[in-house]
């Protein structure tokens, strides 16, 4: 381990607050272990520390990070760092990346910049520095990427002759002048939001012939003042199909770069012309609190992606990332709603912190492109793992497992019930929405996706034989019918069927109606997964969660329990619960008792 750079990280992070406890400790390894932090190849020294989004808040202890004088990358972005720039980061003479935007970063500018001579990326952009723009950039020779809009800079705008720039983003600050020769090869858009003289006749774009990129392509970026953000994700590879994410951030131009990997280009959404529009902080991911995830959106969008299957709301993929963390990125589609009413919702689902509720960790908003980011769940979901390929050594899931699942659903939607003074719904309550928890409990996923897309979305063929009846007409979720869609995966654990499945022919099984009738037949031992009846002494149990998931799932929503009685009910499967080992396993399962109802169970109301 770096022993001093482990010291100088230790003292930074001791000496700034930060709400969310990072993993750093004292006697572990720096440079496998420390969320954030990378070191070079025989870990001799630390190279890259990306701390984005968690909240640090004061300024920037002096001599910590600037003892990291291997460092290369450095990112703090999105947090609440205030005070004047580091003087002490001129030590830092190896830096390449430096992003520093989204913080409350005021005084001047550092004069010298030639102190940087390997930078390529500096994005100071949404702070409240002030002064002006340093001639020193100059001398910057790789330079690509200089962003330091929504600022407070003024004074003229000096003659930056850096051959290597590819973009430069000086909007809504308080310039005056003119733009100089060197600068009139970028497009009006860099400069908007200032007291520029406006006319400026800017020449066409001359070729620029960036060192180290891919100039055709470059060339072809257009800004102008329509600023977009366009996220790309997606591409599907061969066979296992892996996809990156990409990002690209144009103007005008939304297809302009498209497909492109973006390592070095802005991330944020800019602005429009216009100061008043100068704080709107639009366009970073935002963390929830007591999330160790330490990412940033060029992170995301750099890993390398999978993609899980595509829902109702969008395009579920799994992103690794650098550092091996795994998450789960949604790609919304279709969400009309605006930024302020889609940050409302993510409030109320990030901070909705249940055991038996999935943690969204993060989202993302712009105008193009809505995200939302999870913990990943390996094991799959619920459906995955009682409709998934049974590979070698994966047997069907237990009883026991069974009626977790239920539990910890039963739990996660009665909590997600009582939020926004007990009205919240959940919607789409489905076995790919229910994940296991850390304790084998149900763990329910997706939360606030319906109130999002409301009215709801006509259903994937998969989602449809969860909705309860009534929602095909209103095309509104109710908390009814969350206890409709729990019922039926009550159903589904106790079958092993899915919802809506095909029989050998062309006839389509609706389980609802298919377990009714059958019950109503008299045969509801016939209802049970043959996978379950090599569980001895459950009949009774199996029986109780079919009378529940029948009741769940009555035509009229009044007549539906509410959440908290269903907990209830099937709190009492587990507690009734008797010994169920399975038995050894070259017991067949044909040879298993077959469970006789022990209860009347089904009545007509619950037909249809
Ligand atoms: N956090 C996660 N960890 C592991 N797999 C996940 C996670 N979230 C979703 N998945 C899986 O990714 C796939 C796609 O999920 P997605 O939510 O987009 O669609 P869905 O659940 O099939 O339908 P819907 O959009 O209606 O909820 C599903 O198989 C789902 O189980």
């Amino acid at each position: 381990d770096p022993v001093g750079d482990k010291q100088a990280l230790l003292e930074f992070l001791d000496n700034i607050h930060h709400p969310h406890s990072l993993n750093w400790h004292e006697n572990s390894s720096v440079c496998s272990l420390w969320t954030g932090v990378t070191c070079n190849k025989d870990n001799s020294r630390v190279i890259a520390l990306r701390l984005p989004g968690i909240g640090l808040r004061g300024s920037v202890p002096p001599n910590t990070i600037s003892r990291l004088s291997a460092l290369q990358n450095l990112s703090l972005r999105s947090n609440s760092i205030s005070g004047s720039f580091p003087s002490d980061f001129s030590k830092l003479q190896n830096l390449s990346t430096l992003y520093l935007q989204f913080n409350n970063f005021s005084g001047p500018l550092p004069s010298d910049f030639s102190v940087w001579k390997s930078l390529t990326v500096t994005d100071l952009s949404n702070n409240y520095f002030n002064g002006n723009i340093p001639s020193s950039l100059s001398t910057l020779t790789r330079l690509t990427f200089l962003n330091l809009a929504n600022n407070s800079l003024s004074g003229d705008i000096p003659d930056l002759n850096i051959p290597s720039l590819q973009q430069l983003n000086l909007s809504n600050n308080n310039l005056t002048g003119s733009v100089p020769p060197s600068l009139q090869r970028f497009p009006s858009g860099a400069f908007v939001g200032n007291h520029v003289s406006s006319e400026i006749a800017l020449p066409p774009a001359p070729p620029i012939q960036p060192p180290n990129e891919q100039p055709t392509r470059r060339k072809s970026t257009k800004l102008s003042e329509h600023a977009l953000l366009a996220l790309i994700i997606g591409g599907c590879a061969l066979g296992f199909v892996v996809v990156a994410l990409l990002i690209f951030y144009c103007y005008s131009d939304k297809g302009g770069e498209e497909g492109l990997p973006v390592k070095s280009q802005k991330k944020e959404k800019s602005l429009k012309a216009g100061a008043s529009e100068s704080q709107d902080k639009n366009g970073s991911l935002v963390f929830f609190e007591g999330c160790n995830l330490v990412f940033d959106l060029e992170d995301l969008l750099r890993a390398s992606a999978e993609v899980l299957g595509k829902g109702t709301f969008g395009i579920t993929y799994k992103a690794a990332l650098e550092d091996a963390t795994t998450v789960v990125v949604k790609r919304l589609k279709e969400v009309n709603v605006g930024k302020r009413e889609f940050e409302q919702q993510m409030e109320v689902v990030g901070n909705l912190k249940h055991e038996n509720v999935t943690a969204l960790r993060a989202y993302y908003y712009s105008k193009d492109e809505k995200l939302m980011v999870y913990d990943y769940y390996g094991q799959g979901s619920v459906s995955a793992m009682l409709h998934g390929r049974r590979g070698e050594g994966k047997t069907s899931l237990d009883w026991k497992t069974r009626v977790r699942i239920a539990i910890g659903a039963a739990r996660g939607i009665a909590h997600v019930h009582t939020q926004n003074g007990g009205k919240f719904v959940h919607g789409d309550i489905k076995a790919s929405n229910i994940f296991l928890n850390p304790q084998g409990y149900g763990c329910v996923s997706d939360i606030g996706m319906a109130t999002l897309m409301s009215p709801m979305p006509p259903p994937v063929m998969r989602a449809a034989g969860y909705r309860a009846p009534e929602v095909t007409d209103s095309r509104k979720a109710t908390q009814a019918c969350d206890v409709y869609s729990f019922g039926v995966l009550l159903l589904e654990l106790l079958t092993g069927k899915s919802p809506i499945h095909a029989t050998g022919g062309d006839e389509v099984i609706h389980l609802v109606r298919w377990v009714n009738s059958v019950v109503r037949e008299e045969w509801t031992a016939e209802v049970f997964d043959v996978a379950l009846l090599r569980y001895p002494n459950i009949e009774e149990e199996m029986v109780e969660m079919l009378q529940i998931g029948m009741a769940c799932v009555v035509r009229m929503p009044e007549q539906r329990p509410k959440m908290p009685e269903v907990v209830k009910m099937v709190e009492e499967i587990q507690r009734g619960s008797t010994e169920n080992q399975p038995p050894p396993a070259n017991k067949s399962e044909t040879s298993s008792p077959t469970p006789q109802p022990t209860t009347e169970i089904g009545s007509s109301s619950a037909a249809h």
